[in-house]
């Protein structure tokens, strides 16, 4: 490591979720940085004034805010108050907290849903708030919307604040959520194609008909994204997606998946579970213009995370 160098200190909120955890264990690679992470029990993002206070004690340079109530469709489906209401409170908390403390280096995460349900794919970043949204993530998308609106405004306030928006794809990974009450499709079907190998069942279910379409990106990559962009801030897009620019349908990611673990049941399709938005692919060509691209293939993000699913859950 180079002596002169100075290093930056990042505050990193969700350090304990799969996102936050992508990024502390990529950051071993990067030396410029100290990281500091409260969990939710250290540092509730809901508390306002405990949020002021800490950006105040610790004064980081950089805030990346990874943390929020996040859900696949059927965990936004049965609670969108609190999806809605702790997302923006989060959002508003630190964002308002950092700039209160003066930090002038933000990271903000959104997602892909915040993307009106009918826009034409791949989506572009200048569609946020074109039309309406999908209402089975409306809550969750309404608040990422708010956070990613408040840092536009800040920075187009004064431009010495560089607050950015990082709009990712689904992600899946290494300390992703499993549980069926919550998880993401990937993480889902990893674990129901599991359970019928290891007990010898002969169909598995499909939600809907499995002709919508998703992106996945492995959460490695996102934190190798984050890394990047912190070096480029400056010129990073007020908003940026970030992603693989390439989609597959449901049925292509049970059959991928199937093919990893080694399972030769069948599929059935149950139509009575919510699809949500039939597609949403992102738009890459600002992320390629930003000169990043990810690098792990649906294949290898699948079989690494199938290795961390059996070595860490055994239901
Ligand atoms: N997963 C995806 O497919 C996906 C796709 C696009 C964007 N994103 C975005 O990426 C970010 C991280 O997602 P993820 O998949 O890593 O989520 P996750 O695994 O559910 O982690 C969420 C994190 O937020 C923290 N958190 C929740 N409520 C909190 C509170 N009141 N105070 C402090 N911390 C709190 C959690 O801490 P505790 O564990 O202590 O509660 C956890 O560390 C989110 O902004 C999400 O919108 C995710
Ligand atoms: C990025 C995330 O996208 C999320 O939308 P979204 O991709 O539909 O959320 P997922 O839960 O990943 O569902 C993606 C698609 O997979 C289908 N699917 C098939 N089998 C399963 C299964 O066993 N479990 C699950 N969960 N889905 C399954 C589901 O019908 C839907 O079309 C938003 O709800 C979040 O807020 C966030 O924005």
């Amino acid at each position: 490591m180079s002596k002169n160098k100075p290093i930056s200190r990042i505050l990193l909120t969700g350090g304990s979720g799969m996102v936050g955890r992508n990024i502390l264990e990529y950051s071993s690679l990067m030396p410029y940085y100290e990281i500091f992470s409260p969990n939710s029990k250290e540092l509730n993002l809901l508390n306002k004034t405990d949020v002021y206070q800490y950006i105040n004690k610790t004064k980081p340079d950089i805030i990346v805010h990874a943390a929020g109530k996040v859900g696949g469709i059927q965990a936004n489906m049965a609670d969108p108050v609190n999806f809605l209401l702790e997302n923006l409170n989060m959002g508003q908390n630190v964002i308002l907290g950092a700039k209160e403390n003066n930090v002038k280096k933000f990271l903000n995460l959104s997602s892909s849903c915040v993307y009106p349900r009918n826009a034409v794919n791949p989506l572009q970043e200048n569609l946020i708030l074109k039309g309406e949204l999908e209402p089975t993530n409306e809550g969750y998308a309404l608040a990422k919307i708010f956070s990613t609106k408040l840092c536009e405004y800040i920075s187009k306030e004064d431009p010495s604040f560089l607050y950015k928006t990082v709009i990712p794809c689904n992600l899946y990974g290494k300390h992703d959520k499993f549980s069926p009450n919550n998880s993401h499709m990937l993480p889902a079907v990893i674990r129901k194609i599991d359970a019928a190998k290891r007990k010898g069942i002969k169909k598995v279910d499909i939600w809907g008909d499995g002709n919508s379409r998703r992106e996945f990106m492995y959460a490695e990559d996102l934190a190798d994204f984050i890394f990047y962009a912190l070096k480029k801030l400056e010129s990073m897009p007020q908003n940026l997606n970030v992603g693989l620019g390439v989609d597959y349908s449901i049925n292509e990611y049970y059959e991928t998946v199937a093919k990893i673990i080694g399972y030769e049941g069948e599929f059935f399709h149950d139509l009575s579970k919510p699809v949500g938005m039939k597609q949403k692919v992102v738009d890459v060509n600002r992320l390629n213009e930003f000169g990043w691209k990810p690098s792990f293939l649906l294949s290898e993000g699948i079989k690494r995370t199938y290795q961390y699913f059996k070595e860490n859950y055994n239901d």
